[in-house]
């Protein structure tokens, strides 16, 4: 049997009318990294506050590491570590003070602080610089520390919201490789909320997409992709609405990208499977093809249209 860091039950919370997070079941396995995916406002802090115990679910349940999030907050708390919206670090203090502060604030162990310490700056790459004002570093190096804090006391999950929001590309792709060596080193559960699509497609095993509270969807990022169905991307001359509408109509594929302006075409080929008689329709239509390829749905392509398709759900 499968064993499960999280486990939620019809889990809702309401702020008055609003239903923040709304009938949400949900399963998350032991030693992955689960991305949590939706637009703003779609409860993804929501979720991560009831998770924490840090507010009580209007209904539903759930369990987080095997603990009832109602009647034993406490022991979540103990076992997990979170880095939510500010990194909550002491600015004037160098970060080995910084993290001697908070192992103590954890009660670490005399003995042990020291050690756990130098291996976290060590595998994040702060090991050097640990007697620099934390007041002088990136953005990226103070969000590396802050993870370093959440981990001082060996959480078996971590939560992360945004962890790399606000930083540059170079900096973001290094952080994701830390955190994806750190899941391994340390052999915990990550569980973070992203509006970065790309990179919940490098760095998550799997993935569950929420809007409005309510769960669109749930899988690794390849079954995300593969039930999202093939496409096609096209480069032509001479596209018409009309041309379009009867791609549509007679092959029931659905146009998810036309730009007449620089001819880029993208299809998503649903239960065709031959780019043939597509381009011999287009051909015959008067429009010109340059070039075909046949591509799967990033994940980014999978995403904005499971939250349109769901534009409904209010
Ligand atoms: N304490 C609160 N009181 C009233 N409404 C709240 C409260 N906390 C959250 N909400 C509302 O619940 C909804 C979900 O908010 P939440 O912060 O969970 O979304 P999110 O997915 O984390 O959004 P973002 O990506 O923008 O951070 C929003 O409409 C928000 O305004």
């Amino acid at each position: 049997m499968l064993d499960y860091a999280i486990r939620t039950e019809h889990l809702t919370r309401t702020f008055g009318s609003l239903r923040a997070v709304d009938d949400l079941t949900l399963e998350v396995p032991r030693g992955i990294i689960f991305g949590f995916l939706g637009p703003n406002g779609a409860g993804k802090t929501t979720t991560i506050r009831l998770l924490l115990g840090l507010l009580p679910p209007s209904a539903g349940t759930a369990c987080v590491l095997g603990y009832d999030v109602i009647t034993q907050a406490d022991a979540i708390r103990a076992r997990c570590g979170a880095l939510l919206e500010h990194p909550g670090l002491y600015e004037r203090l160098s970060a080995e003070d910084n993290l001697e502060f908070f192992a103590r604030v954890a009660r670490l162990p005399r003995g042990e602080r020291q050690a756990r310490i130098r291996q976290l700056l060590t595998d994040l790459g702060l090991w050097e610089r640990r007697r620099e004002t934390v007041a002088t570093w990136s953005r990226g190096m103070k969000q590396k520390l802050a993870i370093a804090r959440a981990l001082l006391h060996r959480p078996d999950l971590l939560f992360l919201d945004e962890p790399t929001a606000g930083l540059d590309a170079v900096s973001a792709a290094a952080l994701r490789e830390d955190l994806a060596n750190l899941a391994r080193q340390e052999g915990i559960t990550i569980f973070l909320t992203t509006h970065n699509l790309s990179e919940a497609e490098k760095l998550c095993q799997q993935v569950a997409v929420i809007r409005s509270g309510r769960l669109l969807a749930v899988g690794s990022p390849h079954e995300l992709q593969k039930r999202r169905g093939e496409q096609v991307r096209l480069v032509v001359d001479g596209l018409s609405e009309a041309v379009l509408d009867g791609l549509r109509l007679s092959f029931g594929v659905e146009v998810i990208h036309a730009s007449p302006d620089n001819g880029d075409l993208v299809l998503n080929l649903g239960a065709q499977t031959s780019v043939a008689p597509l381009v011999t329709y287009l051909v015959q239509h008067g429009v010109a093809v340059e070039e075909v390829q046949r591509e799967r749905a990033s994940l980014e392509e999978v995403f904005l249209s499971l939250v349109q398709e769901n534009n409904h759900v209010a």
